[in-house]
């Protein structure tokens, strides 16, 4: 039912939604349907049906008392008269108007010009009487004059009674002013009279006389009078005419003030003719059409005409349909509330089918989900009866059990097999589920091809409302994968990733199982700590990838040599470890250790290429040097230091009386470590002296260490660990550097040719960057590269010859100088400096000490002098502490000395004082010869 039907049951209001103030005593006037009074919005509405009955009640429809009794003609005729009447009456006010204005002008022609009109015929008449006076002077013929006396006489009379009309004539001119006139006209009518006598006896001069001297001044003032008489009169006349059309104009202002009023009246009273007519003609149409269209209730009904009749026969058909409509609507409720009932009724049964019929779908679709979920599902899902026959089984399932010919439906499930699964784990399992728990865990399950794969398996009970198991769910997801790549991790984690032995965490675990064993069993282990001797060579001269090949090889065939219980293992680098459980004596360690250093006296084929190598072998035994897997490791490193220090290719058993030194040396090199990095260096630099002029011709730097834990260190013990370690390479750059720096700024202060001597490691040597890091950092420092003298031993030339004498020229053509230190300590010195480009050699201390009481060495020293200067070489004496000595080598003609009698080795501020003394006051350090 829409807004317009509800609208259409409306009640009937007060026009402005009140009692209006204006029809107090003359009724009511009520609006049907309007939009601005209180509206109906449910007819049948118990509430508001109440509100109509009562506002009904409390404002009856009346008919207003005002019109009581009278017909519409009526009105109309007594109006129309009224408008008439008014009309008539305005016309006639008008006419009246317009008689008093044309007489008011007649009056004003009367009075004004009429007396104007007669002044100005007297003004002519005046004007002929002197002209025929005039003539009748000048006239001698008597009847000529007669005739115009005659005339002249006629003029006057008629003047005078012209006169006396104007003077009898209603005037505006003031009485005074015509008397005046009437005075002057006397005088000269008087004056002209006295004509008629000479003319009559033809005396024409008394005529000419009187003409000239006594009428003439009576004329003109007759004549300025009759003017001023015209102007008064004429003024009088404009000043009445004024009068007269400012009354008129004024009476046309109020003939419009009442046209206006008559108009107002007329329009007042079409308006009134339209309210009272056509306005409510209207206004009953529209409420008909209302009635008709929106269901209005009633029609407004003021006074008693026609119109107010057919609004009541309207209002009674209307009392009468609606009566009907309330009765149908009564119905209509009745039977809509009851249709609503129904219909909620069939909703809510609709909404129950509607829910379920979705639940179901709802669920049907979990299922067709859940079914496709568990088909597609890359877990193994089985299911069972209670018997472990296979009810169900997916594809991923069929995959992993092998086929058709695995898990199938109708054969017992691989999990509860016994014959594919460990008996006492499948009634276990059984056993779980049969009480109703689940059971989880990882399986090696059998396939029936015998093949076995890692699964992780969850059985459940599948149980019913009753209570009863009916099936058993399978869950099987194949972790072969995951079990081989965490054995893979687990191996790396254990294995050396090159050699795939055990490496130092597995070797150390199963150190630890072999010491409880042993110790369990009052036995005994051994660990042997194999080193490779000289490994740095094969890397060097063979490369990187063919020492891996080696240790990967060595490890093989140090496992070859050894029991399937035994361990091999790669501690780091060249370094490997034996652990041999059980073993029943030193002997059987021993054994081993021999068998194999044996092994290795074979060669071994790296990359096409014969390899021999030998190695250092160190033992220790459990319980006998140590209970502890760390101290039997520590013990076994030191034996095979022991090993070296003998020689390398041999093997060693632990001795704690060997343990101090060894440990003095493992302290050095743990110190060294890290040393340089600590600042724990410095340099020192004794300087080199020409023997002849005792003046100083430059400095050999000496390395100092001053240890915070061990003191002060002597190069000679720890240069051999650093040389062994390869920390003298970082430690003989430093040095390079320092010294080079140092003799930079001597150089630019004292002495241009200052030479600076540095101690060259073999193994610094023999790294690859040397030759161009000398070059780097003497263009760095800026020192002229032939004051730089890099200083060997026999050490260095022992092996790879070729190899050094390319460095050696390398360094020549950089600029640099070389020198053959310790020279004669070695037994194939001389064959040296004839092989290599040396520029000094430097005569070992050894023999200098003896040279004035042996002579040996005299003649050694002499010899090697001679030797060195034929082969063109300076020759500097190390360790010359004595005048004699000194006095000695002057006399062989040694080039250069060094030692004590000379100076000790100064710090480079020491250095530095005493270049600077003899740079300011020129003197040697010893004598001149
Ligand atoms: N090719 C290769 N070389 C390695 C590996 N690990 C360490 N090294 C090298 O093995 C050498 C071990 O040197 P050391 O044992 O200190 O010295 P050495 O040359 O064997 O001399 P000694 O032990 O004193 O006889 C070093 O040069 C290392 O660079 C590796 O995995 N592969």
């Amino acid at each position: 039912m829409g807004v317009s039907r509800r609208r259409r049951r409306c009640t009937i209001l007060p026009a402005s939604g009140k009692r209006s103030p204006s029809s107090g005593g003359g009724g009511l006037r009520w609006r049907i349907g309007s939009d601005i009074g209180l509206r109906c919005r449910r007819a049948h509405h118990p509430g508001l049906r109440r509100f109509i009955e009562s506002f009904r009640n409390r404002h009856p429809m009346r008919l207003r008392p005002s019109h009581a009794g009278i017909t519409l003609r009526t009105r109309l005729l007594i109006s129309l008269v009224m408008v008439c009447a008014v009309v008539l009456a305005l016309l006639g006010m008008a006419g009246l108007i317009s008689t008093q204005a044309t007489d008011r002008a007649q009056a004003v022609l009367d009075a004004q010009i009429q007396p104007l009109v007669l002044l100005h015929g007297l003004k002519t008449r005046l004007h002929r009487i002197r002209e025929s006076e005039v003539k009748l002077a000048l006239t001698e013929d008597f009847f000529a004059a007669f005739s115009r006396h005659e005339r002249l006489v006629a003029e006057r009379k008629n003047f005078g009674e012209a006169l006396a009309v104007l003077c009898n004539a209603p005037s505006a001119t003031p009485a005074h002013v015509l008397e005046r006139v009437e005075a002057l006209w006397t005088q000269y009518d008087e004056a002209l009279a006295a004509l008629g006598q000479p003319v009559m006896e033809m005396r024409m001069e008394e005529v000419a006389r009187i003409a000239t001297y006594e009428t003439a001044n009576r004329f003109a003032a007759l004549s300025s009078a009759l003017d001023r008489v015209a102007e008064e009169t004429r003024l009088a006349a404009k000043a009445s005419f004024e009068d007269a059309a400012l009354r008129q104009h004024r009476q046309w202002r109020i003939l419009k003030l009442i046209a206006a009023l008559g108009t107002l009246a007329f329009v007042l009273w079409v308006m009134w003719l339209w309210r009272a007519l056509f306005g409510r003609l209207l206004a009953l149409n529209t409420a008909a059409t209302e009635m008709a269209t929106e269901g209005r209730a009633e029609l407004d009904v003021t006074g008693r005409d026609e119109l107010s009749a057919v609004a009541l026969a309207f209002n009674a058909m209307q009392a009468r349909i609606q009566a009907r409509e309330s009765a149908l609507r009564d119905a209509q409720s009745e039977l809509e509330t009851r249709v609503l009932l129904r219909t909620s009724e069939l909703y809510d049964v609709n909404t129950r089918l509607l829910r379920e019929a979705d639940e179901r779908q709802r669920a049907e679709q979990q299922l067709a989900l859940l079914s496709k979920a568990v088909e597609q599902s890359p877990v193994g899902i089985v299911i069972t009866d209670t018997g472990g026959v296979v009810r169900y089984v997916n594809p991923a399932m069929e995959v992993v059990s092998g086929g058709s010919q695995g898990v199938a439906v109708g054969r017992l499930a691989g999990v509860f097999d016994p014959a594919m699964n460990s008996p006492v784990r499948v009634s276990e399992m059984l056993r779980r589920l049969e009480a109703g728990a689940d059971w989880d865990g990882e399986l090696e399950v059998g396939r029936p091809d015998g093949s076995r794969y890692w699964a992780h398996v969850s059985l459940s009970p599948v149980v019913e409302h009753t209570g009863d198991t009916t099936h058993y769910l399978v869950l099987s997801e194949d972790i072969s994968l995951r079990k081989a790549q965490e054995a893979q991790i687990l191996h790396r984690a254990h294995h050396d990733a090159l050699t795939d032995l055990p490496n130092r965490v597995l070797a150390m675990d199963r150190l630890n199982q072999a010491l409880l064993h042993a110790e369990r069993h009052a036995g005994r282990a051994a660990l042997l700590f194999i080193d490779m001797d000289n490994f740095k060579v094969v890397n060097d001269r063979f490369g990187h990838e063919m020492g891996d090949a080696l240790l990967v090889n060595a490890g093989q065939r140090i496992r070859g040599l050894l029991r399937a219980g035994d361990t091999v293992a790669r501690h780091g680098g060249d370094e490997f470890l034996i652990i041999l459980d059980d073993v029943g004596g030193a002997d059987v360690a021993a054994s081993v250790a021999e068998g194999v250093r044996q092994a290795f006296a074979a060669p071994f084929d790296v990359g096409g290429n014969e390899v021999f190598v030998t190695l250092s072998i160190g033992a220790a035994l459990y319980p006998d040097d140590g209970v502890s897997a760390s101290v039997l490791l520590r013990n076994a490193d030191l034996a095979m230091y022991q090993a070296k220090e003998a020689g390398r290719n041999s093997w060693r058993f632990f001795e704690s009386r060997l343990h101090e030194a060894t440990q003095a040396r493992v302290e050095i090199e743990t110190c060294l470590r890290g040393a340089l990095e600590r600042g724990e260096f410095r340099l020192v630099y004794q300087p080199v002296g020409d023997t002849a002029s005792g003046r100083i011709f430059g400095a050999e730097a000496l390395i100092r260490w001053d240890s915070p834990v061990l003191g002060a260190v002597a190069p000679d013990r720890f240069i051999e660990i650093a040389e062994r370690t390869g920390l003298v390479v970082p430690i003989g750059d430093w040095v390079l550097e320092t010294a080079c720096r140092q003799a930079a700024q001597w150089q630019r202060e004292f002495d241009p040719g200052f030479h600076i001597a540095i101690n060259v490691s073999p193994r610094q040597f023999r790294a690859d960057d040397f030759v161009s890091r000398v070059a780097q950092v003497l263009a760095q420092q800026g020192v002229a590269p032939h004051t730089l003298m890099i200083e060997v031993t026999e050490g260095l030339l022992l092996h790879d010859h070729d190899e050094v004498l390319k460095a050696f020229e390398a360094l020549i053509a950089v600029g640099a100088r070389l020198a053959m230190d310790d020279f004669g300590t070695g037994y194939a010195s001389l064959r040296y400096l004839k092989h290599f480009p040396f520029h000094t050699v430097k005569i070992d201390r050894e023999f200098v000490r003896d040279i004035g009481n042996d002579p040996d060495d005299r003649v050694l020293v002499d010899t090697a002098i001679r030797m060195g200067k034929s082969l063109g070489l300076s020759v500097i004496a190390e360790g010359v502490e004595t005048a004699d000595q000194l006095a000695i080598l002057r006399g062989f003609d040694c080039d250069l000395i060094q030692g004590y009698y000379f100076s000790k080795p100064l710090s480079a501020e020491g250095l530095h004082a005493v270049l600077a003394k003899a740079l300011v006051a020129p003197q040697h350090l010893i004598n001149p010869a």
